[in-house]
């Protein structure tokens, strides 16, 4: 019989891969996370995602700024790190030398033309070192790439690339994917297949009904979802828990399906007069629930 291929997006579909901590672990080899900032007016973002990385257990996080937004992040970060980075060439030294593991990339991060060198790069094993395993590209970092998609897909596809996810809403989509989100022939369901095939990466299409899929035809699709998330950054948060879990060692799917799950569960709990700073504050709750199931 086939292995069945589209699920509902429950723990059970990611418990087996969900990261253990070893006694003798330390705060790089549990995961490191860093996470790309935009410029002065546009910081917010890239804490919201690193605050979420820190939370769902990445053991360090750094957000990585541009030098007009240092102090501003100075001024708001304290567990997590912050690093100056000017170029391409900066930021993969970093990666490589400190051991990053998974990064975020978009939130606030604006209109930079040096995305276009960075995303190539950061999926370049030969480049970010042998320890990262994925890059959750989101927001601006999907936009960047809508004239000219295949860019970011043939990126994904060279052999031995980092696995590549990709969190579009559904503006995202179209922009990125407008063939197939105008094919009026095709469910949600179909549309996300076919985006993560033809994109090579994860595709996590968020919505209300926010379906997971991977390349090789795997998709998840959520059911916990609630309207409360329809709140400014609570995106941004959910980028940074895919890649706080990614760099812990889990599978991009598994990671990417987890952090969707675990993202709607907080709003829950919160309830109403949620905004997005709430949400990582309340993955402790979570995740201890999460433990006694
Ligand atoms: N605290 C911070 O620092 C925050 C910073 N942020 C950062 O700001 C940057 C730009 O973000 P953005 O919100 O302006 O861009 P985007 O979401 O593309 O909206 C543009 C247009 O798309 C359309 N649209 C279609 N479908 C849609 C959907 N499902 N959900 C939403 N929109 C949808 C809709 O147009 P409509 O279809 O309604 O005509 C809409 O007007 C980005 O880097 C982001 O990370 C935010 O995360 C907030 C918190
Ligand atoms: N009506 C809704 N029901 C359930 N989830 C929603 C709803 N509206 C938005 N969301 C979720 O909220 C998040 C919004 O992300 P995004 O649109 O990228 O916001 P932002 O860019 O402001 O961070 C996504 O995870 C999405 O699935």
């Amino acid at each position: 019989m086939p292995e069945p291929t589209c699920f509902e997006n429950t723990p059970e579909l990611w418990r087996a891969s969900w990261p253990r901590l070893a006694v003798d672990t330390h705060k790089y080899r549990r995961g490191h996370v860093a996470v790309f900032s935009g410029g002065l007016a546009s910081t917010g973002a890239a804490r919201l995602a690193a605050r979420a990385s820190a939370r769902i257990g990445a053991g360090a996080v750094t957000v990585l700024s541009p030098p007009d937004a240092i102090l501003v992040h100075a001024v708001h970060l304290t567990s997590i790190m912050l690093r100056k980075t000017e170029t391409v060439a900066d930021a993969c030294a970093f990666i490589r030398d400190r051991k990053v593991r998974a990064a975020v990339l978009g939130p606030g991060f604006g209109d930079d033309p040096k995305i276009y060198a960075l995303v190539p790069a950061l999926l370049d094993r030969r480049r970010s070192g042998e320890e990262f395993h994925g890059l959750v590209l989101d927001a601006d970092g999907l936009t960047a790439f809508e004239d000219n998609p295949d860019a970011l897909f043939q990126a994904a596809e060279k052999k031995g690339a980092n696995a590549l996810v990709l969190t579009p809403h559904e503006g995202e989509f179209h922009r990125l994917f407008p063939a197939i989100a105008e094919d009026t022939g095709l469910s949600k369901l179909d549309k996300v297949r076919a985006a993560a095939r033809s994109a090579n990466a994860i595709v996590v299409y968020k919505g209300p009904d926010t379906v997971i899929a991977a390349p090789d035809g795997r998709v998840a699709i959520n059911m916990n979802g609630t309207p409360l998330l329809a709140t400014a950054g609570s995106g941004d948060v959910l980028a940074g828990m895919a890649a706080g879990l990614i760099a812990q060692g889990m599978p991009a799917f598994e990671g990417a399906a987890a952090a969707v799950w675990l993202h709607a569960d907080a709003a829950r709990r919160f309830g109403q007069g949620l905004i997005a700073e709430d949400l990582p504050g309340m993955l402790p709750e979570v995740l201890r629930a999460l433990a006694k199931e």
